[in-house]
């Protein structure tokens, strides 16, 4: 059995109509795939979760057809399910995911390669534990983790009107810049002080902090143009003691992944880290975002299958 999860809002309702068209296409799947739509925000978690129990021994793949968003809480429903097979197809905005997994950014082509004989093959999850939440209440990401400048963008993004109007403009790109500029000018950098696999690093006048399990964030840009997916360690980078303009520049620099040759970008690699604040910080992870004094991240202790190349 191939289970669909669709987000019917994500990228306009396109994920719905790609898949029914995809079913008509293959009549040889009838009675093979079945298929579960978001209602809310936070549905794909329980789904998630509901599936997995009800369907999980004859379960082939679970097929997330949605925006990272959706990959999140599906994710997060499967906590206590590691053997899910699971398999992704891009139809939102910023499609980070897809570009880490190097699939296709083109959810048709995406759909029929799953079919097609692409193979599962092992990714390392991150968990993060805000404010040192109870180990049974961690969560999983599949991306990124930042703290910082990036993290109150998407606060902004996320709340914004003009993410909706310009999602049907086709004009995506533009949420981003526009989250950048307007954060900018509130933003005040962070000092915190955070322990990398036991040693402390205190940081002072800090942009933001991210770690990532492959390069991409925010639609796209190449934050940590040297990570790759392992068992091992998280790629981390550290951009602290900027001016506001040289940031801008950074920031354009970051689309081809060469603002690592910025002095205030520092990269580091960590499998366990904590970071310690006095102030409240705001976190992304996915694009979800939260405020924390602590948080502990780590990875996942042992891998997932997803299709991928
Ligand atoms: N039926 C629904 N009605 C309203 N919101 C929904 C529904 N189903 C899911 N959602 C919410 O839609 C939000 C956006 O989804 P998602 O992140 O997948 O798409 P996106 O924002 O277009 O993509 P990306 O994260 O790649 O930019 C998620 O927070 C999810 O909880």
């Amino acid at each position: 059995m191939h289970i669909f999860i669709i987000n019917p809002t994500a990228g306009k309702g396109k994920g719905r109509k790609i898949v029914e068209e995809f079913l008509r296409d293959h009549p040889q799947l009838k009675g093979r795939c079945k298929t579960f739509h978001t209602k809310y925000e936070g549905h794909a978690t329980s789904l998630a979760e509901q599936i997995a129990v009800m369907h999980h021994e004859r379960m082939k793949q679970l097929i997330v057809v949605g925006g990272d968003g959706t990959f999140y809480e599906v994710l997060n429903g499967l906590k206590d399910h590691p053997n899910i097979h699971l398999a992704f197809v891009p139809v939102g905005s910023g499609n980070d995911l897809a570009r880490g997994l190097k699939t296709s950014l083109n959810p048709k082509r995406q759909l029929n390669a799953l079919f097609a004989g692409m193979k599962g093959k092992p990714y390392w999850f991150g968990t993060y534990r805000p404010d040192l939440l109870a180990k049974n209440r961690l969560k999983l990401f599949a991306s990124t983790i930042g703290f910082g400048f990036d993290a109150e963008i998407t606060e902004r993004v996320n709340a914004s009107r003009y993410k909706r109007f310009l999602n049907k403009l086709h004009l995506s790109f533009l949420i981003y810049i526009i989250g950048i500029l307007a954060t900018l000018i509130t933003f005040q950098p962070k000092t915190f002080e955070a322990k990398i696999d036991g040693k402390s690093h205190y940081f002072k006048n800090v942009w933001l902090i991210t770690l990532s399990n492959h390069p991409y964030f925010g639609g796209g840009m190449k934050i940590a143009p040297k990570a790759k997916n392992n068992q091992q360690h998280f790629s981390i980078t550290v951009v602290h003691n900027i001016s506001k303009i040289k940031l801008l520049f950074l920031f354009l620099s970051i689309f081809v992944g060469k603002h690592t040759r910025f002095k205030e970008v520092e990269e580091l690699t960590g499998s366990r880290i904590e970071i310690n604040s006095s102030k409240e910080l705001s976190y992304q992870a996915d694009g979800v975002t939260g405020r924390c004094y602590r948080c502990l991240i780590e990875k996942e202790d042992r891998s997932r299958l997803i299709k991928r190349k």
